[in-house]
């Protein structure tokens, strides 16, 4: 009977799907690498999330590997060249997860122009502050987008009836304007965005794209938002743009480092200001965590997969 190993939290549609299809799972939602390597040479298929990495190492273990199966979007921690060359097939799951990305993106940016996290904190001191938090609306502003994939493009459903004007931008993708998005330059984003979404891979292009000089090519300051990948933005440059008011505010929902507990001093002063700024709004990477996803990403890999 072929195995197939899980390495992270899934619904249980992925299992007993499996198991109807004669596999047997071995289901290890808080499994280690290393522990990952040591039953990997017994496993036909591989369920991943970012949990652990598969290198090469872990690849060339897996001796009887034909699949790899990737509950999520990016696929930064997979090396896909190296287990495609040795015959593995690699599916994401991108399509699954998606609608809830566009909808936290969304969240966020409501959160943060209408004072949610600041006025919340005042109720709980006993304040109740309405003129500082007047807020802004999304309505009549210019949305860019960078990268229109998967999330991008459900960022930009889910805001279309906000009345906001929505350009988008994919370096790699031509013709996909519709009646509420339209396809722009880099530099028409620079110069008319008010508010601004990152939904690009990590790679080695895209690692701190956002950095001072990105941020300085605005003609006004932005508002940013960020649901792809912490390393897309340096985070110091960031900091320093919040202070200048270059940036007029961030929602983050990636962070560079995301092991919170681990950080260096550097790391830990940027993460406190983040934390403490009024115009900054953090969550721990749950843009792509909803009951409804986690369904769907196990049906996306099962059907690309064939199973
Ligand atoms: O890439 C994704 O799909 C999301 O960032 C979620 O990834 P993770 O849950 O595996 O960290």
């Amino acid at each position: 009977m072929s195995k197939v190993l899980i390495t992270a939290k899934t619904h249980p549609y992925l299992i007993d799907h499996l198991k109807e299809k004669g596999y047997q799972v071995l289901y290890h939602p808080a499994i280690s690498y290393e522990e990952a390597y040591q039953l990997i040479h017994e496993c036909a298929g591989l369920v991943v999330t970012t949990r652990i990495p598969v290198d090469r190492r872990l690849i060339d273990r897996g001796i009887h590997l034909q699949w790899i199966a990737r509950l999520g979007s990016g696929m930064e921690l997979i090396d896909v060249a190296y287990a495609t060359s040795k015959g593995i097939r690699c599916v994401s799951s991108p399509e699954g997860n998606a609608d809830a990305v566009g909808e936290h993106a969304v969240g966020m940016l409501v959160a943060l122009l209408r004072h949610f996290r600041v006025s919340y904190d005042q109720l709980k001191e006993g304040i109740w502050e309405r003129e500082k938090n007047r807020g802004y609306e999304i309505g009549g502003k210019v949305v860019g987008i960078i990268g229109y994939g998967h999330t991008g493009s459900a960022f930009a459903r889910k805001l279309s009836g906000f009345g906001a004007t929505i350009l988008a931008y994919d370096k790699y993708k031509t013709g996909f304007g519709n009646e509420y998005v339209q396809e722009v330059s880099l530099e028409t984003i620079f110069r008319q965005a008010d508010i601004v979404s990152l939904h690009v891979p990590l790679t080695e292009e895209t690692h701190h794209m956002v950095n001072r000089r990105f941020i300085h090519s605005f003609t006004t300051p932005v508002y940013l938002i960020n649901t792809s990948r912490g390393a897309v933005v340096d985070t110091h440059d960031l900091v320093e743009a919040l202070k200048e008011e270059r940036i007029a505010g961030a929602c983050l929902d990636v962070l560079e480092n995301e092991r919170i507990d681990q950080l260096t001093d550097a790391e830990r002063e940027d993460f406190q200001y983040l934390l403490h700024h009024p115009r900054v709004i953090i969550t721990p990477h749950i843009a792509g965590y909803t009951h409804e996803a986690s369904l769907k990403m196990a049906q996306v890999v099962l059907h690309k997969l064939g199973i």
